[in-house]
């Protein structure tokens, strides 16, 4: 038994859904079928989750919603009327939707919530629709119903473990599922979704619940690249990775599958694919345990902006115990988490998103470290991109790290900082972001391009 997902890319419009019908039909295995809320048609749309999230906030804010109302409908609308089915269903979609956005606003980030994972929702049941329509014997099944619980974090769900006993009855069901991603229940039943792009989360629950064979993820390109296409032009296929490998580069940027999404497909030891829904016959992308390595060091980089440097010095700060700990119990108070904290005899750096810190926090912590740890200088640095080399072959190799700050430096990048050794398979580069694409290229050349040693 197989657990397919299609994103948003795949199921933007009625053309997109007869691929997806015609993918799943054509291999009797692929039995649930896992779908997020309609994406993007052209680079310059709006994916429907965003139009609701806008909608959702402009209710919060006591703003009039019709047309962003309208506009969500119409994408349902056009897809139902391009596939030819009953619109009696986009009536269901539109009078759900409404109920929802007058239901209970007391606490905003559920009210949220419920908007957004309505996306997912409303699509499963137009898809098992259109399923039925072409004669097949289809179910729109609800995360509620098949007991995908969750936990009580809004916007950022994880998986309860009881979840996944429930989720093998799904095996006993006939005909194909079509679930929606992207949201569970918490143990009150209400609605909770999982992190941005969290549909891939789901399908790997799934897969893991049911013990699928295979999981697929089909997308809107042909493979994983060993690094961003938007950044590099027609980089290099990955036939094969790892979920090490796979889990440090969606961290670190590779937005094509969720970093969150390999932990239950990797506990159940189920294979996951990434295929392309406009080209299905590509044999894509496999993650998996072990991998044969013949490809050199380096397997991807990924590169991701918007990180800040907290930067300490202290004259003896080798010597003086808990300073570590208190240093981050200073960020501990303040909700912040970070990312990386490399260190020399006399000074530590933090690194940390910065879009969790405005100025006035930044003051307070400054002002804190300083009074509260007396340390000598605090420096914090904006607009970092953290670019991560990713490989299980750098283990073996001598001479990577030499290899990729060679690159840098002959490219002209400036390297803020350097982390390599917690983590076996990768080792990061701290560059400005001015600097990131110029410093991800000559990386992919060095390792891609030019002949591997
Ligand atoms: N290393 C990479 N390999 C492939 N795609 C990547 C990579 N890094 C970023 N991407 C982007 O991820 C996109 C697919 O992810 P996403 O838009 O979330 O798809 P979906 O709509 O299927 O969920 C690709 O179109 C590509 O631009
Ligand atoms: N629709 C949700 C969840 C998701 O996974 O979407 P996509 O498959 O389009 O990345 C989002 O945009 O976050």
């Amino acid at each position: 038994m197989k657990v397919v997902k299609f994103g948003g890319s795949s199921l933007a419009s009625g053309e997109q859904l007869k691929k997806v019908f015609q993918i799943v039909v054509s291999d009797p295995e692929r039995k649930i079928v896992v779908v997020s809320a309609p994406g993007k048609r052209f680079s310059d749309d709006i994916k429907v989750t965003d139009l609701l999230i806008d909608c959702a906030e402009k209710v919060l804010a006591g703003e009039e919603i019709e047309s962003e109302f309208a506009t969500i409908i119409e994408r349902y609308a056009s897809i139902a009327k391009e596939l030819e089915i009953s619109l009696d269903i986009i009536d269901t979609i539109s009078h759900d939707l409404k109920a929802l956005l007058n239901g209970n606003k007391e606490k905003p980030d559920r009210f949220l919530d419920a908007i957004k994972a309505s996306g997912e929702d409303n699509n499963a049941k137009l898809i098992a629709a259109y399923f039925q329509h072409r004669g097949v014997l289809a179910q729109y099944v609800s995360p509620k119903e098949a007991g995908l619980i969750v936990s009580d974090e809004p916007g950022n769900a994880q998986v309860l473990p009881e979840s996944y006993d429930n989720l093998y009855k799904l095996r006993d069901r006939e005909g194909i599922i079509v679930f929606p991603g992207f949201f569970g229940h918490n143990k009150n039943g209400d609605v909770l979704t999982f992190s941005r792009s969290g549909s891939d989360i789901t399908g790997s629950i799934l897969a893991n619940g049911v013990k699928a064979d295979l999981y697929e993820n089909f997308t809107d390109v042909d493979a994983v690249y060993s690094v961003n296409p938007t950044i590099v032009q027609n980089p290099k296929e990955i036939s094969e990775l790892t979920y090490r490998e796979m889990r440090e580069l969606s961290y670190a940027g590779f937005s094509v599958f969720h970093d969150e999404a390999l932990i239950p497909a990797f506990r159940a030891g189920i294979p996951v694919n990434v295929k392309n829904t406009n080209n299905p016959t590509a044999p894509g992308t496999r993650i998996v345990n072990e991998r044969a390595n013949t490809n050199g060091p380096v397997i991807g980089i990924a590169s991701d902006k918007g990180f800040c440097s907290i930067y300490i010095s202290k004259y003896l700060m080798n010597r003086e115990i808990g300073f570590g700990r208190r240093l981050l119990q200073i960020l501990e108070d303040f909700g912040l988490t970070y990312e990386h904290v490399p260190s020399g005899i006399d000074d530590v750096t933090v690194i940390l998103r910065q879009n969790q810190m405005d100025k006035e926090i930044e003051a307070a912590i400054t002002k804190r470290i300083i009074t509260e740890l007396h340390a000598d200088k605090v420096i914090i640095e904006h607009n970092l991109v953290l670019i991560m080399v990713v490989g299980e072959g750098m283990r073996h190799n001598v001479g990577t790290t030499a290899r990729a700050a060679k690159a840098l430096a002959n490219a002209g990048v400036n390297i803020e900082m350097i982390n390599q050794g917690s983590s076996e398979v990768s080792m990061m580069f701290g560059v400005k972001e001015a600097q990131e694409k110029r410093a991800v290229q000559a990386l992919y050349n060095e390792f891609f391009v030019a002949v591997p040693v």
